[in-house]
């Protein structure tokens, strides 16, 4: 599988429809990837939290429209970051878009875990409530969005759903560019699956964003990695790697489940 992580700059001064527009251009580019991924609210930028509302969108809104579009004429699978949604009851999510190559958008992801403790998107958002995983040519792939990724129990529930491999957009700050690299490779050696982590680059609402989008393989091994500009990076994935690694290293064989104390994840 070839993928194509899209590291886009989120600059405040160019306006959203504009880089809506550009992403779109840049997405076009990548036809004969399989899979493009975009990062997290790079149409207005996960820090900006006072634009959440006035930039929130429903699922069939501009951002959906753009990107089934940009799909399409690319003819790729595309995990188009994420919106902020507008839900039926007017709450807000931070929700990811995952189109087939023939423009239909097949999956969504309602991020489970809201950042900013008592403030922005944990005050701003409602939290998502269910994984996500979706069948890709050749892997399953699960869902999660930036925050997610400190949380190894929703990485292990997808495994269960059948996971190879994990996309996840995020917006992740310059600061803690030390816990993504971390985080990324953790998470790959303990589910023994790909990741592929989107960030964006640039820095908006004060906050300078990490950039360094990273693939890992299912044994700890970084694929490619990005630097902290605008940039696409592609990988080639050898997807029957994850059995191999899971055949001959099998320690997700040697989970126990069911001791006192620790708690099962049934799967989804
Ligand atoms: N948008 C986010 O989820 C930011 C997460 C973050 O900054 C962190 O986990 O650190």
């Amino acid at each position: 599988m070839r993928a194509s992580l899209i590291q886009i700059n989120v600059d405040p001064a160019e306006p959203v429809a504009e880089r809506r527009d550009r992403a779109a251009a840049l997405v076009r580019e990548q036809a004969g990837s399989d899979l493009v991924v975009l990062p997290e609210l790079w149409h207005v930028g996960a820090f900006a939290f006072e634009s959440f509302a006035v930039e929130a969108e429903p699922l069939d809104g501009p951002t959906a429209r753009v990107m089934s579009s940009a799909a399409l004429d690319a003819g790729v699978w595309l995990h188009a970051g994420s919106i902020v949604e507008r839900g039926a009851g007017g709450d807000l999510f931070n929700t990811s878009l995952v189109f087939s190559p023939g423009g239909e958008l097949v999956r969504t992801y309602r991020k489970i875990h809201r950042f900013g403790f008592d403030k922005g998107e944990a005050v701003l958002m409602a939290a998502g409530t269910e994984p996500v995983t979706v069948a890709l040519p050749g892997a399953v792939a699960g869902l999660a969005t930036c925050y997610d990724l400190r949380f190894p129990e929703l990485f292990r529930a997808l495994v269960d759903a059948g996971a190879q491999m994990f996309v996840v957009p995020a917006g992740w700050p310059e600061r803690r560019r030390a816990h993504w690299s971390l985080l990324a490779r953790a998470r790959a050696v303990e589910n023994q699956a790909y990741v592929l982590a989107c960030g964006t680059a640039g820095t908006h609402a004060g906050v300078e964003q990490a950039g360094h989008s990273v693939v890992v393989d299912p044994w700890g091994d970084v694929v490619g990695e990005a630097g902290a500009g605008e940039e696409v990076l592609a990988v080639d994935l050898d997807l029957a790697r994850v059995a191999r690694v899971r055949d001959e290293f099998p320690a997700l064989k040697d989970r126990v489940l069911g001791v006192p104390g620790i708690p099962v994840i049934n799967g989804l």
